[in-house]
């Protein structure tokens, strides 16, 4: 992204932020509620127009190609979870290789066998005739992921895709991520998520980037009193070295910037 800036009825709400996304790293938005974590990621999956700045994917300015052949090259888990389809699971997943058909053509095996292969890595598939609005928030939540694995993109855009997982679940999730080794951009609140699974994090608070780097460096005491107004200790965790950031929850510290 260069100089991304995004507003809403003209109020900028990103401003002016430059980030890049290595291939087949995963890159990690943290900030507060409201810093602009889901705009900056809606511009990439095209669900918004910048006001200013672009969206390069390998030096191509993503507003001049077609959606179609975006789609073919992002795809997206966003916040907003679209409608009840009146789909079954399985149908929604095939969804995602929409960008590959022509007009009115339909599945071939190579379609199915995509397919099938997305809903068994999100362990939905014997799920696969129930309709989709009768699933509850998680397994909702999986399926989308699987449309997105069934797209075979270069770049995969999630934003917080652990919410309505349970504990289990996340971390079959950032496993998954991790094993794709496609270039992702996500969005996480679970600071010890973001530790764990990206490769590089940038800060966002208000509308800006305010720290970028490796989780070590990024995830300094320092930086989330100032950025997330709450103490924090960070050791390595027992189990992987990852840093493990022990909040305290008795108080906050001085608010946060608006
Ligand atoms: N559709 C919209 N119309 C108007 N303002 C919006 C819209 N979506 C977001 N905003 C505003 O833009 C700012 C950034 O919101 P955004 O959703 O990008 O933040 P976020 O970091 O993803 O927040 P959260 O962690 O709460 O999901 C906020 O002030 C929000 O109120």
């Amino acid at each position: 992204m260069e100089g991304l800036r995004v507003a809403y009825d003209g109020r900028t709400v990103v401003c002016g932020v430059d980030l890049f996304a290595a291939p087949g790293e995963i890159t990690g938005l943290i900030g507060p509620n409201g810093s602009g974590k889901s705009s900056v990621l809606r511009t990439v999956y095209r669900h918004l127009r910048p006001a200013s700045g672009r969206v390069l994917l390998d030096g191509t300015d993503l507003a001049t190609l077609s959606p179609a052949r975006s789609a073919r090259h992002v795809a997206a888990l966003p916040q907003e979870r679209g409608g009840d389809f009146e789909l079954t699971v399985r149908e929604v997943v095939a969804m995602g290789r929409t960008p590959y058909k022509r007009a009115f053509a339909g599945e071939d095996d190579g379609d199915r066998a995509i397919v099938a292969d997305a809903l068994d890595r999100v362990g939905m598939t014997r799920h696969g005739t129930r309709a989709f609005s009768a699933l509850s928030g998680g397994e909702r939540q999986r399926v989308l992921l699987a449309r997105t694995l069934a797209q075979d993109p270069d770049v995969l855009v999630l934003d917080e895709p652990t919410n309505h997982l349970d504990v289990r679940h996340q971390v079959e999730l950032l496993a998954l991520l991790r094993a794709q080794h496609r270039t992702t951009l996500v969005s996480l609140h679970d600071l010890n998520a973001a530790a764990s699974v990206c490769d590089r994090l940038h800060v966002l608070r208000a509308g800006e980037v305010v720290a970028s780097g490796t989780p070590p460096e990024v995830l300094t005491p320092a930086l989330i009193a100032d950025v997330f107004g709450v103490r924090a200790a960070v050791i390595g965790h027992p189990l992987t070295g990852d840093p493990l950031i022990a909040f305290d929850h008795t108080a906050t510290v001085a608010a946060p910037p608006p």
